[in-house]
């Protein structure tokens, strides 16, 4: 297919998405990308979206490589949406849903997760920023991290979305979604994370494994919506409800139906007559970060920006993602010691911290999903990591069995 590419439109772990257009048609869609040496969560992805096709989930177009800039490039060509993800559309109620709209959000959640349980398919991460909005309504996207029920594959996912048996690093299956379901309906409801104030993502992975607690129920909400989220939220997997099971609940009987993208996205681009808005952008911008600039004027720069502030500003950020990495060992002498103290000499990067565990290797690979300013001071200061490093994770992966270690950011502590 004969396509251009536009405006980058946001940046995920695995990708940059831009939009582009189909030259035959003008047809608008968007593509995820990344060098094709490190693409291999894509093409996961890719293998995975290729074989689904349901209102409920973004549609697949196709893939290429491309040559861009000395580049090759892998492409996964997938539908645009226009309405951004369900966290934005939380920002701009305010910060939280009224009950009728969350009913609305949390049916098609369910209507794609019952369409992609049947097909024996775990999603593995559920959350507001991984539910898109078009103009027929929220669909489930990103499947970085999906895999077949039965798949051996280490645990992946968001630490705060993560179901108790995820986060002990047991099993993932379709119940571990209705757990992260039941996360992001809180999610809506409150605006803020499912776990709020529960200190750095390792205490919280701690809490949710071992704690035996749930997220706290948000006390507005109808018996009807609390007894959904109870549900969903069971600390034994097997109580929880199916998806199927779920949409026969009464509180999602009553959900209005709307279509929310129509009211949302009037400034959005969605055909090629209003591709001038995103050439008129330096292509190395991206939505989000234009969120800094001033505002006013009527250029085209000034209504991406107001586009951009009402899609962006105060968009939960409590899933951290930045602030995680995943360090693999490669082998079994030397290396890092995160139980450290005072007494250990060792370069330190990214500040300091308290960090969690520790492992020893010979080689590291660094699987981060940073932004490229932070990968690239990391990966700066660890020479040794430099040609090992993997853009790939979706949000985190949790290897415990393969000596995978999960540190935060600010407390990485590395030892050659
Ligand atoms: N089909 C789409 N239409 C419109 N915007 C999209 C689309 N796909 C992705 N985006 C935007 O790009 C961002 C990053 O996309 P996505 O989350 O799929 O990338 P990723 O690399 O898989 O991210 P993650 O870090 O969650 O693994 C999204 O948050 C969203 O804002």
């Amino acid at each position: 297919m004969d396509w251009s590419r536009g405006q980058t439109i946001g940046r995920g772990s695995s990708a940059t998405v831009s939009i582009a257009t189909s030259g035959r048609s003008g047809h608008v869609f968007a593509v995820k990308s990344a060098e094709l040496s490190q693409s291999k969560a894509l093409q996961h992805e890719q293998s995975i979206i290729s074989s689904l096709a349901s209102a409920h989930v973004v549609s697949y177009i196709g893939q290429a490589i491309t040559r861009e800039n000395d580049k090759s490039m892998y492409n996964l060509l997938i539908e645009y949406m226009p309405g951004g993800t369900l966290n934005d559309i939380v920002s701009r109620h305010g910060g939280r849903l009224d009950e009728s709209l969350i009913g609305y959000y949390t049916r098609e959640i369910v209507r794609g997760l019952e369409y992609l349980h049947s097909l024996g398919i775990v999603h593995c991460d559920i959350k507001g920023r991984n539910i898109l909005v078009g103009e027929k309504g929220p669909k489930i996207a990103d499947f970085g991290c999906a895999r077949p029920g039965n798949s051996a594959k280490p645990i992946a996912g968001t630490p705060m979305f993560m179901a108790p048996e995820v986060a002990r690093g047991e099993h993932q299956g379709f119940s571990s979604d209705i757990w992260s379901l039941g996360c992001t309906i809180i999610e809506m409801a409150t605006g803020c994370s499912p776990w709020p104030n529960a200190g750095d993502p390792i205490a919280i992975l701690y809490r949710i494994a071992y704690s035996g607690e749930l997220p706290e129920f948000p006390s507005f909400l109808s018996s009807e919506a609390k007894d959904f989220l109870a549900k969903c939220l069971r600390i034994n997997p097997d109580e929880r409800w199916t998806a199927s099971q779920l949409l026969k609940h009464p509180f999602l009987g009553q959900s209005k139906q709307t279509n929310e993208s129509n009211t949302l996205n009037s400034g959005s681009p969605t055909s090629i007559l209003d591709q001038g808005i995103w050439k008129s952008l330096d292509e190395s911008e991206s939505l989000s970060n234009l969120i800094s600039l001033s505002s006013g004027g009527d250029s085209p720069a000034d209504r991406i920006r107001r586009l951009s502030s009402s899609l962006f500003s105060g968009a939960p950020r409590w899933d951290l993602e930045e602030s995680w990495i995943t360090i693999r060992s490669n082998g079994q002498n030397s290396g890092i010691n995160s139980d450290y103290g005072e007494d250990d000499e060792a370069d330190m990067v990214g500040g300091s911290g308290r960090a969690w565990g520790s492992f020893s290797c010979t080689s590291l690979s660094l699987e981060t999903n940073f932004s490229d300013k932070n990968r690239a001071h990391i990966l700066d200061q660890i020479p040794q990591c430099r040609e090992k490093s993997v853009v790939y994770l979706n949000s985190l992966i949790l290897e415990k069995d393969r000596d995978t270690l999960l540190i935060p950011f600010s407390s990485i502590f590395l030892q050659f």
